[in-house]
């Protein structure tokens, strides 16, 4: 009940294409049911050709349900009146009548899905937005590797699993239930008493067949389960196939393998059994309904029961019961859509109610550029359970450059990250101006801070727009000047349409350096006081690194920068040199004098050839 009417929440997202998908529905309904109706004048005519009644002219006296009754009766005067003329006019009338109600309904059905299609895409979008925005604000913590995958999955499967359900809940609420209610009134207005015998056959034949889809779902999930104990004794198995030899374990393995092979075909030659069982039962326990109301229903006719029955209107009642069928199975499926959109609904609401858990103040502050310091007061960070840093201290002077150095894992990137917020430190804090940096609003210290990092993040999209970066209101003036600065005008210039070029995903279109100078295009661009460069000349070759450096002394010009290097060159010139070591800072001071100290700074410099 509750995920019915979460999902009808989201279905009257859009009221004017759910409104008119149910009136398209509703139509569908009554043209499909008249379009079966229009055969007992055909069959009249048919077994009792030339058979001529004196219905009187009909005369509509107003009211909704008389309406229904007068087109009945002018339908069927206007026929007696052919079949007096001639009855073969009249098998033409009833021909062409049938056909042009299967055309309606037909026409009406198509509507009903055109604006189903409008509405189940426009929920689709609205979830896939929402997932979106809320992923670009989740904290970077939430992104290890394997939540990505899943995130993606959710925007794909799950979502999709939302669009049935959309559908599901027209079907459910206003669609089956009304064709089974007209289609049931019908019953009643041709035979009351078959209706009732029907009524007593059905549900027997729904209990049975019922029974044998929960056992077939038991089934189905143990072999499932069974499936995934196969893969994992394959993988397992052959993962370790170095031991299983050396062991002679062969025949062992083998003979595991082959219990749970065994186990697993006898559970899919049940399910098997059990879901090949359901058309002949279907069919049978169909027939046998139907038999008996061809009994009942032949019994009144043959008493001669004219008055009750006669036999255009029990093959009419055959023909309108056998269309009772679909609305019935329309609901059972659209109930087993709604329980598996269900699951999907919870995994997708799991992400758009997660923390954003960086949080901004209340009553931000400004920060319109660095004044004096960046410091670093006993900063220690873990991701989960352990410490990353431990007590980190400096204090970066506007317009100087600090320098981390230090083994792979050793907490650079960490530190870096801390700086924009993208983690919050646990202990200690970072100031910028002598201000808390929490106590900034989150966009404005973006603003104040420029990243180029080692893998160049660029878009499918024109050079131009990739330098720009979001910002429509920038000059192409301004565009050309930063993309001088950073080197990058002279490559620019070359390529097929110059800026307006398109660089392909992820700008694979251009070299590795190129993609690095179009990075500190748009960070020219962004002017910020404060820099961060992690690792940006890394994956260069040596003439890249070079012309990429020059761009970043452009860069770097008179602003604060902290620099992650592997390179050791690259820092010689930086005012401070911090070594971390397991998180923790084990020397610190200008090259020189880290060289001289002869330590691990003095060493990493000599596995790279610097030895003053
Ligand atoms: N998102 C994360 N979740 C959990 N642990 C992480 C995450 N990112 C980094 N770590 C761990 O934190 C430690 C410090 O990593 P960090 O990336 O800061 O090191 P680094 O010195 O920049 O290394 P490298 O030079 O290889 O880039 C490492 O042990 C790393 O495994």
């Amino acid at each position: 009940m509750k995920s019915i009417l979460a999902f009808h929440k989201y279905t009257f997202s859009y009221k004017a294409p759910a409104i008119l998908t149910i009136f398209y529905n509703l139509l569908f309904v009554i043209f499909n049911l008249i379009s079966m109706i229009l055969f007992i004048p055909f069959l009249q005519l048919i077994f009792r050709p030339g058979q001529i009644t004196n219905l009187p002219k009909p005369i509509y006296n107003g009211g909704f349900t008389d309406f229904f009754i007068y087109c009945k009766d002018l339908y069927n005067y206007t026929m007696q009146e052919m079949v007096k003329e001639d009855p073969k006019y009249a098998l033409l009338f009833v021909c062409i009548s049938v056909l042009v109600a299967f055309f309606l309904k037909n026409l009406t059905r198509y509507g009903a899905i055109w604006y189903q299609s409008q509405l189940r895409m426009a929920v689709v979008r609205d979830v896939k937005d929402k997932i979106f925005s809320k992923a670009m604000k989740l904290p970077l913590s939430f992104y290890t590797e394997e939540r990505k995958g899943d995130l993606m999955s959710r925007m794909n499967s799950d979502v999709g699993e939302i669009e049935i359900a959309v559908v599901a809940i027209l079907e459910l609420i206003y669609r089956e239930p009304i064709a089974i209610i007209i289609t049931v009134g019908s019953l009643l207005y041709i035979s009351p008493q078959l209706t009732l015998i029907s009524f007593i056959l059905l549900p027997v034949s729904a209990f049975v067949i019922s029974r044998i889809g929960k056992s077939l779902k038991r089934t189905a999930k143990l072999q499932q389960e069974q499936n995934g104990i196969v893969f994992s004794t394959i993988e397992e198995a052959l993962g370790g196939i170095k031991i299983i030899k050396a062991f002679n374990a062969i025949p062992f393995m083998t003979e595991r393998f082959r219990k749970i092979n065994l186990r697993h075909q006898q559970l899919v030659t049940r399910t098997f059994r059990k879901k090949d069982l359901s058309p002949p039962l279907n069919e049978f326990l169909g027939a046998a309904v139907m038999i008996c109301l061809v009994w009942f229903g032949g019994v009144m006719i043959l008493n001669n029961d004219a008055d009750s029955l006669t036999g255009e209107e029990f093959i009419t009642f055959i023909i309108v019961f056998s269309q009772l069928l679909r609305p019935i199975q329309g609901i059972a499926t659209a109930v087993g859509n709604l329980n598996k959109a269900e699951a999907s609904r919870d995994r997708i609401n799991e992400i758009l109610d997660t923390n954003e858990s960086i949080y901004e103040t209340e009553n931000p502050k400004k920060l319109h550029g660095l004044k004096n310091d960046i410091r670093l007061e006993g900063v220690s960070f873990k991701y989960k359970d352990e410490w990353v840093l431990k007590n980190i201290n400096f204090d970066l002077k506007r317009g100087k450059t600090i320098a981390l150095v230090g083994e792979s894992g050793s907490g650079k990137s960490t530190i870096a990250d801390l700086l924009p917020r993208f983690y919050d430190v646990n202990e200690g804090a970072i100031y910028i101006d002598d201000i808390n940096i929490k106590e900034y609003g989150l966009e404005d210290l973006h603003k104040n801070i420029g990243i180029v990092s080692q893998e160049s993040i660029l878009f499918n999209d024109t050079v131009r727009n990739n330098i720009a970066f979001g910002r429509d209101d920038v000059s192409m003036e301004l565009i050309v000047k930063a993309a001088k600065i950073a080197h990058a005008d002279s490559f620019i210039d070359q390529l097929e349409n110059g800026y307006d070029t398109v660089i392909g995903e992820r700008g694979n279109k251009l070299s590795g350096g190129q993609k690095q100078r179009l990075s500190i295009a748009r960070a020219v661009l962004k002017d910020p006081s404060i820099l961060i460069l992690d690792e940006a000349t890394s994956a260069l070759d040596t003439e890249s690194e070079r012309i990429v450096q020059g761009a970043l002394d452009e860069l770097m010009k008179d602003r604060t920068s902290l620099i992650i290097a592997h390179r050791m060159s690259t820092i010689i010139n930086a005012d401070e040199i911090l070594v971390l070591s397991k998180g923790q800072i084990i020397e610190r001071g200008k090259h020189r004098d880290l060289i001289a100290l002869g330590g691990t700074y003095a060493n990493l410099c000599g596995l790279q050839g610097i030895f003053n």
